[in-house]
């Protein structure tokens, strides 16, 4: 049989691409997304404006101060679900809030990626078990990074967290608060994001190009020349010059709108998440990175076998080395004290002593004199 016979006799292998969108439609659809960034950068107004409701509620000012003092990275899980035309999305969104808000933000990374290889590890040991039926699958489908619009270039820490990350999820560089930086400066950012993304072989998540029709492979191609995503979330209305009501940002020079294109990119990565390339970010996740992760541990580990759990934390053995300094210097400081105070203690023993010696030598000669009034009187006594 030819190649043509096959197709033209009907099996249906080019409707494939659909059976799986029709599948997936009617059964619904788990996604998981993760955002990364440091605190205040605008990570829950864009979930909550790439859904359009507040799926998570914002921190209030006075709290997100008081976390900072506190050294831990909290991961924050969040489900909601979503249907849309007859579509339903579970959806899991995985926050970060303290990534990297510290003077020393070293390893502040490992709690996230300790938790994405945490979801791999489970779905691989929910495989391995006999009845398979209903596994929990929170494997990360699409990871976006929020980049400070510092308006230079990516710092260490990002590049260090993007490297890791890129290894083991869909990566996805977006520059908050886009209003905040001119289109030229804006523009210069995300060439110099792009180069060092490049330079440090970065791996972020690339879209499937080619495409059946045109149209689709151009909007494929202008998604990731838009890589890196200047966004600008708001969960806001705001009046256009025109009279529109949209989602924007108010200035006193106008207004920075969420879903314009000339504003910023929002509209190409919603598109991107949740519209044309869901289902690619899902089947990546299984194929390339579970799969990976997965190769690597059934290289080091026997079927079934525990993950050794890892002892040597660098982040906990440094802060365990600072609390012992900590506990030496207060011992140290207590024992000067107590020594001083011992001291103290024995000089005013001294002085007191001192004070007893000359009040006895006092009273003594105030004895001898009693005495030699009383001899002088009986002497008297006896001569009369
Ligand atoms: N200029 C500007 N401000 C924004 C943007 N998005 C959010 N903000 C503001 O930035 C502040 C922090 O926003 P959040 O969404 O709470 O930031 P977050 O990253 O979730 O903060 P954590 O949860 O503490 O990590 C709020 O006052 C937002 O209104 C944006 O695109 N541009």
């Amino acid at each position: 049989m030819s190649p043509s016979a096959v197709s033209t006799n009907g099996i249906g292998i080019a409707d494939l691409p659909n059976q799986r969108h029709k599948i997936v439609a009617k059964r619904g659809t788990n996604f998981t997304l993760m955002v990364v960034g440091e605190s205040g950068l605008g990570k829950t107004t864009f979930i909550n404006t790439l859904f359009t409701t507040t799926i998570k509620e914002k921190k209030n000012q006075a709290k997100r101060h008081a976390k900072q003092t506190d050294k831990t990275v909290e991961i924050e899980i969040t489900k909601a679900e979503l249907e849309e035309k007859m579509f339903n999305v579970k959806l899991t969104v995985i926050d970060t809030p303290g990534f990297g808000d510290y003077v020393n933000n070293r390893d502040s990374w490992l709690p996230i990626v300790e938790f994405i290889d945490d979801q791999h590890e489970s779905y691989m040991r929910q495989e391995q078990q006999p009845h398979r039926e209903e596994k929990l699958d929170m494997r990360v489908h699409s990871c976006l990074y929020f980049i400070r619009p510092t308006g230079h270039t990516l710092k260490p820490l990002d590049i260090e967290v993007m490297k890791r990350l890129g290894s083991r999820v869909n990566l996805i560089p977006v520059i908050a608060k886009a209003d905040t930086l001119t289109p030229k400066d804006l523009e210069t950012f995300k060439r110099r994001v792009r180069e060092v993304i490049a330079a440090q072989n970065i791996q972020v998540y690339q879209c499937p190009i080619e495409s059946d029709d045109e149209t689709s492979t151009k909007r494929n191609m202008n998604i990731m020349a838009a890589m890196p995503f200047a966004i600008i979330g708001s969960d806001e209305d705001v009046i256009a010059p025109d009279g529109r009501k949209v989602k924007g940002r108010q200035y006193s020079w106008g207004i920075a709108e969420v879903e314009n294109e000339d504003h910023c990119d929002f509209k190409k990565l919603r598109s991107l998440l949740i519209r044309t390339h869901m289902l690619d970010l899902i089947s990546t996740t299984e194929e390339t990175h579970y799969e990976n992760y997965r190769q690597s541990q059934m290289e080091t580990r026997k079927f079934g076998e525990a993950k050794p759990k890892k002892l040597d934390n660098p982040k906990f053995k440094e802060e365990e080395e600072a609390l012992r300094k900590r506990f030496t210097e207060q011992v140290k400081q207590e024992e000067n004290r107590f020594r001083q105070w011992e001291q103290h203690l024995i000089a005013e023993r001294d002085r007191l002593n001192k004070d007893l010696e000359a009040e006895h030598s006092h009273i003594k000669s105030l004895e001898q004199e009693l005495e030699t009034i009383q001899a002088g009187l009986s002497s008297k006594g006896g001569r009369k």
